[in-house]
């Protein structure tokens, strides 16, 4: 299969994205998280220090969160039916996102107290 244009790669990225947005609430729910995180980023004025550390942790969860649904979906594809292997796959999928949800609340406790109570 030929290799598909760079502008073509892109668009496609985008669809992945928007298909993520338009079906999956996990990613809803994520995409509201950044948007309060950009809202209180502004709002409280963090340092560009502190800022960055918020938006890396915020996009790592949304792009975590992808790539679960993707191992999700190949899964279902390759194998619809129950079974105890497919189910432990999507169990590490799934930790995968709670250990990065996990830290990010902790980075959100350790960085946000300090310009709420100044
Ligand atoms: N084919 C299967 N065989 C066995 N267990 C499965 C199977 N499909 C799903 N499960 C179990 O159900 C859980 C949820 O899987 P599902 O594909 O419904 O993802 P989901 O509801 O979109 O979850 P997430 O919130 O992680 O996106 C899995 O973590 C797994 O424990």
């Amino acid at each position: 299969m030929r290799k598909p244009a760079f502008h073509i790669s892109v668009l496609n990225s985008v669809n992945g994205i928007i298909r993520m947005l338009r079906s999956e609430r996990n990613f809803q729910l994520e995409v509201l998280a950044l948007l309060i995180n950009i809202f209180l980023i502004v709002y409280l004025k963090l340092s560009p220090e502190h800022a960055a550390i918020i938006l890396l942790v915020c996009f790592a969860v949304l792009s975590v969160e992808m790539l679960n649904t993707a191992i999700e979906k190949i899964c279902d594809f390759v194998h619809p039916e129950f079974s105890e292997h497919i189910g432990l796959i999507k169990d590490i999928a799934a930790g995968a996102v709670l250990l990065l949800a996990f830290v990010s609340v902790i980075i959100a406790l350790l960085i946000y107290p300090q310009y709420i109570f100044v």
